[in-house]
Order: C-alpha cells, then sequence, then structure tokens
C-alpha cells in the first residue's frame, strides 16, 4: 500500500481532504481517526501536524505527503518536491516596521529577525552572505518587533492585513511563492506505479477544476478558424450536423479564459455555445 501523509488541521487541511476525496480516496469519517487504510484504492492515509509531513516522508517511513512548499524548505530533510497542487499559495517575505530604515537585503545585517520558519529564512539569508540572529517564535510572529524581541520579521503572507494591523511594511523581493505540493521519499523510485496511479488521480482532478468542456455549432467553412480559438488538448471532437453545411466542436478549455474564447468564437460564426464543468478526468 501507498503510505500518504495529510496535514490534519491548518490552513492546507480542508482543500486536502477534499483533493484526496474528489481523487476517489476514502478520508477518515471521525477528527480521531490518525490512520485511514482505504483497501480499495491501496492507499494508507496518516493525519499528521503539518510541519512533521516532511520529517516522515524525508526518512521514508512514509512515501508521499502534501504539505506547503515552504513548511518542506524549512524542513531539514531529504524529501523531494514531485507536484504542486494548485492550493494553499501565499508568499514568504520580510516585514519591518513601517517607521524604520530597515529597507533592503543589507540592512538585515546584524539585526533581529523573528520568524517560525527559521531553516528557510537562515539558508536564505547565508547564500546571500547577510549574518542575522534569527529569533524562533511559534505564531503571532507579527507581533515580535512591537514586543522587542526582534527587529524585523519574516513570516507566511496572503492578504497583508495582520501585517498593516501590526505596522509592518513588506521590503525586499518575496523570498519564496509558495504553494501545497506533493512530496515524495527519497526511497521511493520517482516512477514508482503507485505514486503515478496517485499522480493521474491529483492532475485529474486539477484539470476537472481548471478546465471546462465547450461545444459549438460553426459553419463547416468556419472550422478551420474556430479551431484556431480552441485547439483543445489534442485536437478537438468536429461532428456533422444534419445542415451539411454546419458543424459540432467538443473541445476542453480553460475555465478562466471561457468568456474571452466565447467573444471570439462567437466572432467567427459560432453559435449556440455551451459550458459544462468536468466532473473528473484523465488526460
Ligand atoms: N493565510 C495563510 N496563513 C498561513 N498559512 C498559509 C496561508 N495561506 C497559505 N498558507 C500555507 O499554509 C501552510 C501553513 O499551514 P499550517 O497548518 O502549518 O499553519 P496554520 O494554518 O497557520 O496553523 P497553525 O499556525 O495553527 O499551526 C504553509 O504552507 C503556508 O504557506
Ligand atoms: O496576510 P494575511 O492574510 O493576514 O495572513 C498571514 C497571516 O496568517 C498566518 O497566521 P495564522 O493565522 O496562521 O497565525 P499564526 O501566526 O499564529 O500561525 C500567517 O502566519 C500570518 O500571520
Ligand atoms: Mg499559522
Amino acid at each position: 500500500m501507498l503510505r500518504i501523509a495529510v496535514p490534519n488541521k491548518g490552513m492546507l487541511s480542508e482543500p486536502a481532504w477534499n483533493m484526496l476525496s474528489e481523487a476517489g480516496y476514502r478520508l477518515r469519517s471521525n477528527p480521531r481517526q490518525l490512520i485511514v487504510e482505504d483497501h480499495d484504492n491501496d492507499i494508507e492515509l496518516f493525519y499528521l501536524r503539518p510541519l512533521d509531513i516532511a520529517v516522515y516522508v524525508g526518512r521514508g517511513t512514509i512515501d508521499v505527503g502534501i504539505t506547503g512548499r515552504d513548511l518542506l524548505l524549512n524542513s531539514d530533510t531529504q524529501a523531494v518536491e514531485h507536484l504542486p497542487l494548485g492550493f494553499g499559495a501565499s508568499t514568504f517575505r520580510f516585514a519591518a516596521p513601517n517607521e524604520s530604515s530597515i529597507s533592503t537585503l543589507e540592512d538585515i545585517d546584524g539585526k533581529r529577525v523573528a520568524s517560525s520558519y527559521d531553516k528557510l529564512v537562515g539558508d536564505y539569508l547565508h547564500e546571500r552572505g547577510i549574518e542575522a540572529d534569527i529569533i524562533h517564535l511559534d505564531g503571532a510572529v507579527e507581533s515580535s518587533v512591537q514586543l522587542g524581541v526582534a527587529d524585523l520579521i519574516a513570516d507566511v503572507v496572503s492578504t497583508g492585513t495582520t501585517l498593516r494591523n501590526a505596522g509592518l511594511r513588506i521590503f525586499e523581493e518575496p523570498i519564496l511563492h509558495s504553494e501545497a505540493v506533493l512530496i515524495r521519499s527519497p526511497r521511493l523510485e520517482e516512477n514508482d506505479e503507485r505514486l503515478t496511479v496517485l499522480q493521474r488521480r491529483l492532475q485529474g482532478v486539477l484539470t476537472a477544476q481548471r478546465y471546462v468542456l465547450m461545444d459549438y455549432d460553426i459553419p463547416v467553412s468556419k472550422v478551420a478558424a474556430a479551431v484556431d480559438v480552441t485547439p483543445g488538448f489534442e485536437s478537438p471532437t468536429i461532428s456533422p450536423l444534419h445542415d451539411k453545411q454546419w458543424a459540432a466542436v467538443r473541445v476542453m478549455v480553460p475555465r478562466e479564459k471561457v468568456n474571452n474564447l466565447m467573444d471570439r468564437l462567437y466572432d467567427v460564426g459560432a453559435r449556440g455555445i455551451i459550458v459544462t464543468a468536468l466532473q473528473a478526468s484523465r488526460i
């Protein structure tokens, strides 16, 4: 059985559970359950703290896991990023008090930086030849400057509201763009059959989220122009209509482009354009 670690709580947990459920796996039935054996799908799910997932996967006691890229890079482990999962996006950034003069990487030299992600921040600064005193805090890092234990912070920023409320401002480029990722153990072959199945299922969920099915009718003489607008993955399905002058086209298109594509197709001569959500997919 493939052993999979999933976050038991925190920002990434619910979207990770939803994704696994969409991919056809059985989840736990009560929140006190730590392990689920899913014999139908030949997997075992382990509900673990997000911070610990890379530790288990890095040591190979669990084959794969879902965690944040930032959490992976902050863990001192050999786990490898295998597949980005398209949720839990955040940036990881430096921030200093509005009134402070700290505004470049060089200004960090010799300062106290509070963070929950000390290895990530330490490696980043070390690689750039900057020495700083990294103060580890478990959370609410934004309060550390006001409370006098640090001169600046490095933390997860999503909307920026927490920073603003604490009188802090970001500076410099993001240290990292993070999102949820599937990580794999260094002991698991990249092309392990069981991993390939999991990956295909997760990619199927991503495709169903990102793409929709579009159908439209188009005069036969305009098919080539319409196919230029919607080329699809491989090639659109073209079916004859009762009226020999017209054809029906079925094709996958990116969800975010739907309205723009419908406008362009209409201009080319397409009519009866309809869009349908995908329930599941295997590309
Ligand atoms: N707005 C956000 N705040 C915190 N983490 C976020 C946010 N958006 C995405 N993430 C990602 O979620 C992961 C952190 O999740 P984790 O469960 O460890 O922290 P949490 O949700 O803050 O829980 P806690 O702080 O209670 O332990 C990181 O990968 C982080 O990049
Ligand atoms: O940019 P924002 O949208 O404001 O979100 C970012 C904040 O959210 C997280 O805190 P969380 O709620 O997890 O508390 P914590 O700091 O105790 O982990 C993160 O550590 C930031 O503080
Ligand atoms: Mg947090």
